[in-house]
């Protein structure tokens, strides 16, 4: 049952007005997310609206599975009937189902990060560019501004006054037809082709706005324009759109967002009820006013009060390292000592700045045996084996997708070498025909050797029949695996590397495992007959190789690896976002990291770097640790930086201090440090213990000590602290193990279950030391 009285007043006024436009714009930890949830739910428990008259809308697609939960304690099985996505995976279902309209084929394949980038080298290398010249990337980010803007290459074209626009004008028009060959969308076509959809599909639009009445749009304040211009289409009929949002936290303008949607959202539908919620229910007060002092330190906000009826709660916890080691082992020393308090592991949290930072955190926590996960972990998916195996899969529902074909066609190596695959390439060009379909004309082109056409042939024929396999997905992904030979060309390379790389392409099994047993259809959360807009827009199917690919590229780097919960998370402050947890770390408080030089030298990317900073803050409830180092080692060399601003904004009485002259920066001496210049050398200049005098740091030691990049030294750190030999751990799937070699990065491991031993790589592997 619905516990409305548990909702403050406001609260509560947000909840049960359910029609019309409504913006409730509010503080961190207001209850803003809980709102939401609780309206759907009220909607549908006391209001009878269909839960397939729903939309919500989230950040990520952790914090979508999150509310589904929710909502399904709430109001019981009929949630499932809504959708609850993020805005990317919302277009690909409306995609799905009329992509034909532009253009498109229903098979169309989803292009993340790197498809995008080997593409744009292959258009701008068509185009004679120079990659020194035009680095890939900016290019790469102008386009996807442009995307996001709605502007089309012909709009931006026109529109292109300066060189680089002007390139990039013509690398934008060449990109988006390849992409259109290929049958391909990549992350900003989603959102604009849905767009466009809706803008010149009438017919279509007017489909979606009578079967979403409910349109509820979490963390509003981070849409970019084109997420705003589908949203007000959506609601253009009905108009019951509910926003929330926070202006303070406003963090992703670098990636598009517009903060006036937010603030402009009572122009746009001036008949907006405006709610805000001023209490806050998350920190203790110590911790929220600290948020509160540091964010009233940006001009361009909207005055916000925010108080909380918990008291003061512990003062936060400054702590100044002598170096990023010293820093990462104090961490991993106060996580024990709360864990030996009673604060699980989940309860617990560490941010940094920039994802640079986390190996030498991580590398401490592994050497304290805190298990820790790392959000933002894509990289297994990244890992080239995996990608190999994803493209096969690919080519199998959408073969004209030229940049998978051509990843494969000589992987494992058949013997089609370069001058073949260009070959291929200029017929494709010359005749207007996608890679796979040159292939296959090129296997009656008598300019080619028998040999090298036998070898296209092979592969040709493996793609035409992997496309009618059928039956159980883990059964159809593993005959298409073992048809590739991507293993058996791995087995007689008999090298350690191609152990692991089998083993990854076998653990790669379990995610299918993992993806099919969290997408048993539910037929009863299907809306009725008649609403035919769902005939393929239901949930993913755990049969479809087709929604299995889409699951693995909607992944996002904002997503958790696993919901695993003995572990202390660590994260970007980015990724954090709507997170709370009792005790929260935020590692390297120093300024050129935080605020980080890049975005520093303006006001604007001052300001937002504080929200970020105000976003750091308020996800912690309890604890709040600040952690700064003396000296840090950035991209190999030695950098002393002052302390934060953003520290020393908050209020003197509201923290204390611990680490490295303690007694001294309590209070204003922390400014000091600001005219502290930069070094950098070795080193060996800048260890804790010369300088400082103090041994327990250890900064001496040369930094390849701690990493991955030398197999001796990591042979050291992981015999001594990490893995060693003898070792009892356990695996997610395998169960208990004992570590029974450590080679560099890949642990033997001889599993109790089958008696079977298993090469794991330590970074990726589901495993946790267990201390007996
Ligand atoms: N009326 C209430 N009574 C008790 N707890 C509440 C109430 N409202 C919110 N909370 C709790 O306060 C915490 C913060 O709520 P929520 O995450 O919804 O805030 P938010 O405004 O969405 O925060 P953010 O801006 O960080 O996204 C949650 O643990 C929530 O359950
Ligand atoms: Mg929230």
């Amino acid at each position: 049952m619905l516990d409305i009285d548990s909702l403050n007043e406001p609260q509560r006024e947000a909840v049960l007005c359910t029609e019309g436009p409504l913006l409730v714009l509010a503080g961190a930890g207001s209850g803003k997310t809980r709102v939401l949830t609780y309206r759907i739910a009220h909607m549908v428990q006391d209001l009878n609206v269909p839960p397939w008259q729903i939309m919500a809308i989230t950040f990520t697609n952790k914090a979508a599975n999150e509310m589904r939960e929710r909502l399904g304690r709430l109001v019981g099985p009929s949630a499932r009937g809504m959708w609850v996505s993020t805005f990317h995976s919302m277009c690909v279902r409306i995609l799905r189902v009329d992509c034909e309209l532009l253009g498109f084929s229903k098979s169309f394949t989803i292009y993340d990060d790197d498809d995008t980038k080997r593409l744009l080298k292959d258009v701008m290398a068509g185009l004679d560019l120079d990659p020194k010249r035009w680095p890939v990337n900016s290019i790469r980010g102008k386009i996807s501004q442009a995307k996001n803007e709605l502007k089309a290459p012909g709009v931006y074209a026109d529109e292109a006054r300066d060189p680089v626009s002007k390139v990039t004008a013509r690398v934008y028009a060449v990109y988006q037809e390849r992409l259109k060959m290929a049958n391909a969308f990549d992350f900003d076509d989603l959102l604009m082709y849905t767009y466009l959809l809706f803008k010149n599909h009438p017919d279509v639009l007017e489909a979606y706005q009578d079967r979403f009445r409910y349109l509820l749009v979490d963390e509003y304040q981070d849409t970019n324009h084109a997420q705003y211009a589908i949203t007000k289409l959506l609601a253009a009929k009905h108009q019951n759109i509910m926003v929330v949002g926070d202006d303070d936290q406003s963090i992703y303008s670098w990636r598009g967002a517009d903060i006036r949607n937010i603030l402009e959202f009572e122009q746009d539908y001036p008949q907006a009820r405006s709610i805000k919620l001023e209490q806050n229910y998350r920190s203790s007060g110590n911790i929220l006013n600290a948020a509160n002092a540091v964010v009233a330190h940006n001009t361009k906000r909207k005055q916000k009060r925010l108080f909380t009826e918990s008291g003061d709660g512990e003062k936060i916890l400054v702590y100044m390292a002598s170096d990023e080691r010293d820093e990462g082992r104090w961490i991993a020393g106060e996580i024990d000592k709360l864990h030996n308090e009673g604060v699980s592991y989940e309860e617990m949290a560490v941010f940094y700045r920039t994802n640079a930072q986390s190996r030498s955190l991580e590398d401490m926590l592994l050497r304290a045996g805190v298990p820790y996960r790392i959000v933002g972990g894509t990289k297994f998916f990244d890992r080239a084996e995996i990608r190999d195996v994803i493209a096969y899969l690919t080519l199998c529902i959408n073969p004209a997708d030229d940049m998978a074909a051509k990843r494969v066609i000589n992987q494992p190596r058949r013997g089609i070498g370069k001058t073949t695959i260009e070959h291929i390439e200029n017929v494709a060009r010359n005749s207007n025909l996608t890679f796979m379909q040159a292939a296959e004309w090129c296997l009656a082109d008598e300019t080619l050797q028998m040999r090298t056409r036998n070898a296209i042939g092979g592969f040709v024929g493996l793609i035409n029949d992997a496309q009618s396999y059928g039956g159980e997905l883990r059964k159809v992904i593993e005959a298409v695996i073992d048809r590739s030979q991507l293993i058996q060309a791995l087995e007689q390379e008999r090298t350690d590397e191609a152990e692991s790389r089998i083993e990854n392409i076998k653990e790669f099994l379990s995610v299918v495992d993992e993806y099919v047993e969290s997408h048993e259809i539910d037929e009863s959360a299907l809306p009725p007959e008649g609403i035919n807009l769902l005939a393929d827009t239901r949930q993913l199917s755990p049969d479809s190789l087709e929604d299995f690919l889409e699951w693995v590229r909607l992944r996002t780097d904002l997503d958790a690896a696993t919901d695993d919960d003995q572990f202390v998370t660590l994260m970007t402050v980015h990724s954090s976002k709507g997170l709370e947890f009792d005790c929260v770390f935020v590692a390297g408080m120093e300024e050129t990291l935080f605020p980080h030089s890049n975005s520093s030298r303006d006001p604007q990317g001052l300001e937002e770097e504080r929200r970020l900073a105000y976003v750091a803050i308020t996800r912690a409830r309890k604890r709040l640790y600040l952690t700064c180092a003396y000296a840090r080692q950035i991209f190999g060399e030695t950098h002393a930086n002052p302390v934060s601003r953003f520290v020393g904004e908050i209020p003197s009485e509201l923290r204390k201090s611990a680490g490295l002259g303690s007694s001294g920066f309590a209070g204003t001496g922390w400014e000091k440090r600001g005219s502290r210049r930069g070094i950098s050398g070795s080193g060996k200049e800048a260890g804790g213990g010369r300088v400082f005098g103090q041994s327990s740091a250890g900064g001496t030691r040369p930094r390849s000590y701690t990493g991955r990049t030398s197999p001796n030294a990591e042979k050291k750190s992981a015999a001594r602290v990490t893995f060693a030999v003898g070792d009892i751990v356990d695996h997610k799937t395998f169960g208990r193990g004992r570590v029974t070699k450590v080679d560099g990065d890949t642990l033997h491991i001889k599993f109790s279950k089958g008696n079977v031993t298993k090469k794991l790589l330590k970074d990726y592997a589901p495993i946790v030391k267990i201390n007996l």
